[in-house]
């Protein structure tokens, strides 16, 4: 099936000279919703920007079901709703009269119970006649996704969409965003909460000094997350694994005084009590042991970290 978006070998150099983005590619498929994750700086709104029409690219291609976004802008730009991280709009208007504007800056004709059913949908329509100042924080939020959303896009950008939120709003949002896919609609959201895109997301990518330096499947991820290590404090400190233990794999550590296994937590047979038999038929005593678990937060700062440490491009 044809990608929903199609980013090819995207650039970006802004005129101060800095490179934001490069040789970015990535195809979306229609009723995902990927995550971008990357630390402060990375690129993300420099993407979306492009994307967006916002900005323009210093190299590459991105095409919306099939739309140049620059050659054909108006029809790329009228599938893509933008919830920006800033949120912007005009205070003494009301609720109802902002959305509806928002709609017809696409150029879709009016359709008051469109609009009724996406107030209805986003908790808004009992505040419909309020003004936007009168609003709290959180129902200002949802007031942006309304706007996003007001000219029927296929695609929505949430930028950070709960920085800031309290955990109620936070898991509101995510109610939200599901009840959207289910829809049809594409999301592509930025964060900086790792537990976000490990809720949400059915892909993942992490950005880091403006290239994608890894695209993967959540449940992959979770995969990986899986993995444990089991660190054993010896009785007696060695200095080299025994070759007896030789098909675990195990690391030396703390100067021979500890013993690190590293195991698949998902797996049948994870091999921990074979090896804890093993070394009581050795007669190797441990007087404590410790199981971590690597999360998505391990996983992305130790990516983010070979990435920072590679000279730059
Ligand atoms: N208009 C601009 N002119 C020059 N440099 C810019 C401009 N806009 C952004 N940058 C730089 O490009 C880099 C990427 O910025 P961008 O806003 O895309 O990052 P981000 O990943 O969205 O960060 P954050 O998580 O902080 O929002 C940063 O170093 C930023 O300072």
């Amino acid at each position: 099936m044809q990608p929903v978006l199609s980013i090819f070998d995207l650039g970006k150099t802004y005129k101060s000279g800095h490179k934001a983005l490069s040789g970015v590619s990535l195809d979306i498929a229609k009723g995902e919703i990927f995550a971008l994750l990357g630390p402060n700086g990375a690129g993300k709104t420099t993407l979306i920007s492009i994307v967006c029409g916002i900005v323009m690219p210093s190299e590459g291609a991105v095409s919306v079901a099939g739309h140049d976004h620059l050659r054909d802008y108006r029809a790329a730009r009228a599938m893509i709703g933008l919830v920006p991280q800033e949120l912007h709009t005009d205070a003494f208007e009301t609720v109802l009269a902002t959305v509806s504007f928002s709609r017809g800056l696409f150029g879709k004709p009016r359709d008051p119970d469109f609009i009724e059913r996406l107030l209805r949908d986003l908790s808004l329509w009992d505040k419909r006649d309020a003004k936007i100042m009168e609003l709290s924080g959180g129902m200002k939020r949802r007031v942006m996704i309304a706007k996003a959303l007001s000219h029927e896009p296929e695609i929505l950008f949430l930028d950070e969409p709960t920085a800031g939120v309290d955990v109620e709003l936070r898991r509101d949002m995510w109610t939200m965003v599901r009840s959207l896919r289910e829809r049809g609609v594409t999301i592509i959201l930025t964060t900086h909460y790792i537990e976000e895109a490990e809720e949400m997301a059915d892909r993942v990518g992490v950005i880091s000094k403006g290239r994608l330096i890894l695209v993967e499947e959540k449940h992959a991820l979770i995969k990986k997350l899986g993995r444990k290590t089991l660190t054993l404090n010896l009785a007696e400190p060695m200095e080299a694994v025994p070759a007896e233990l030789g098909e675990w794999r195990l690391e030396l550590a703390g100067e021979g005084h500890e013993l690190v296994y590293e195991f698949d937590s998902q797996a049948e047979a994870t091999g921990v009590p074979s090896l804890l038999r093993r070394m009581s038929d050795l007669g190797i005593g441990f007087k404590d042991l410790n199981t971590k678990q690597s999360s998505l937060e391990d996983i992305f700062v130790g990516l983010v970290h070979n990435s920072q440490a590679e000279p730059p491009a």
